[in-house]
């Protein structure tokens, strides 16, 4: 699938702008502060349904009350339009001119993953991050994941809420947390499953890349059980603990995964430059997993990539990109960074020109 045309209306930088795409490699460049990472957070946005870096509130431009984001995306010849508008009020969904009630309506039109320069800091800086980058991946690619994940964290939220109340007997903890084990069982085994896989498409790509050298592993540290009865079991073991510290301590919010460099805890011993190179890794496999396992090759966006890695690595990386998407998106401050693209976009101040 590709972009074939987006609109931004009160967007950041942007008053009103539509820009035209081509599939393949996409160069966009321009100086430091045009709006580059704008264009990119705006289809990220698209893909799924937020900003991966703002509130709402601080997209809109400034001086204006709302925001517009319009695309068009091409899927296996067909055209599908999305569009997202948000106020203070709220948002509004649409897809093909039909209004949505939720973005989880619009989730999986638009595949994308999104590689940007600040990201490691953030991912391997605590398990939280690494949880919600996962979770980002996951429900574009199983409507089943986000269910489970969507109706896990309401039976959390009441849990907690109960936890804190005075007088709550056991029987009625008991209750939620056998809802907790039934989807936390499902979430823990896709994350387990899925990680599993993206491990392998990860070492392979290391491989062909010649990327890092030595092993990487992904070691996922679930908080919970594979299955649902062992799962509430867990949890009941535990309840005396939650009841103690008020909080559900225990179940898949709480889990994590690290990344291993032969061995060694790349959190702990890593390089900025092996981080970055294995969390660029992870997204590639990621847009391996869509293209392989879903036959849907994602629109990669990879903000200020050539900065970050050295003239061998880039070489490796501009043979790559197309056989696992159909269109990716590449900023850069000089047009001169990537060789051989399709197009090359110039924003300045806002404007694409
Ligand atoms: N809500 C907003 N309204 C208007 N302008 C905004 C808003 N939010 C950010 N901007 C402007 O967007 C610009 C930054 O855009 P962006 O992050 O896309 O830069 P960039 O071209 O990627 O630059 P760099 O090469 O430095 O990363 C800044 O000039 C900033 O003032």
């Amino acid at each position: 699938m590709f972009v074939s045309r987006l609109q931004l209306v009160n967007f950041r930088n942007y008053q009103n702008q539509l820009v035209s795409f081509s599939p393949g490699k996409v160069l966009i460049y321009g100086a430091n502060g045009q709006g580059k990472t704008n264009l990119l957070e705006a289809i990220y946005y698209l893909v799924i349904g937020k900003s991966f870096r703002g509130k709402d509130s601080s997209l809109i431009r400034f001086g204006a009350e709302s925001f517009f984001l319009g695309a068009k995306i091409t899927k296996d010849g067909q055209k599908i339009t999305l569009g997202i508008e948000y106020s203070g009020k709220g948002k509004i969904f649409t897809k093909n001119g039909q209004k949505q009630k939720g973005f989880s309506y619009l989730l999986g039109s638009l595949k994308g993953v999104l590689f940007t320069p600040d990201e490691p800091v953030n991912f391997f800086g605590s398990p939280t991050n690494r949880r919600k980058s996962l979770d980002l991946f996951l429900a574009q690619t199983s409507k089943t994941y986000l269910l489970n994940l969507i109706y896990y964290n309401k039976v959390l939220a009441n849990k907690n809420a109960l936890l804190k109340q005075p007088g709550t007997t056991e029987n009625i903890i008991d209750a939620w947390d056998y809802k907790l084990a039934e989807y936390g069982a499902e979430i823990i085994k896709e994350r387990e499953k899925s990680l599993r896989v993206l491990n392998e498409l990860l070492t392979e790509l290391n491989d062909e890349l010649k990327f890092l050298l030595g092993k990487i592993t992904i070691d996922y540290k679930p908080q919970g059980t594979l299955e649902k009865e062992s799962f509430y079991r867990f949890l009941k073991q535990r309840q005396g603990e939650e009841r103690i510290k008020k909080f559900a301590l225990f179940g898949p919010h709480r889990d994590d995964f690290r990344f291993y460099l032969n061995d060694k805890d790349l959190k702990v011993f890593g390089s900025q430059g092996q981080k970055k190179g294995v969390l660029l890794l992870f997204k590639l496999a990621q847009a391996v997993y869509m293209t392989k396992i879903l036959g849907e090759k994602p629109v990669l966006l990879l903000d200020d990539l050539y900065s970050e890695f050295d003239s061998e690595k880039r070489r490796a990386l501009e043979g790559f990109f197309l056989n696992f998407s159909e269109q990716v998106l590449i900023t850069a401050t000089d047009p001169g960074d990537l060789k051989n693209y399709d197009q090359a976009v110039l924003i300045n101040d806002g404007l694409v020109l």
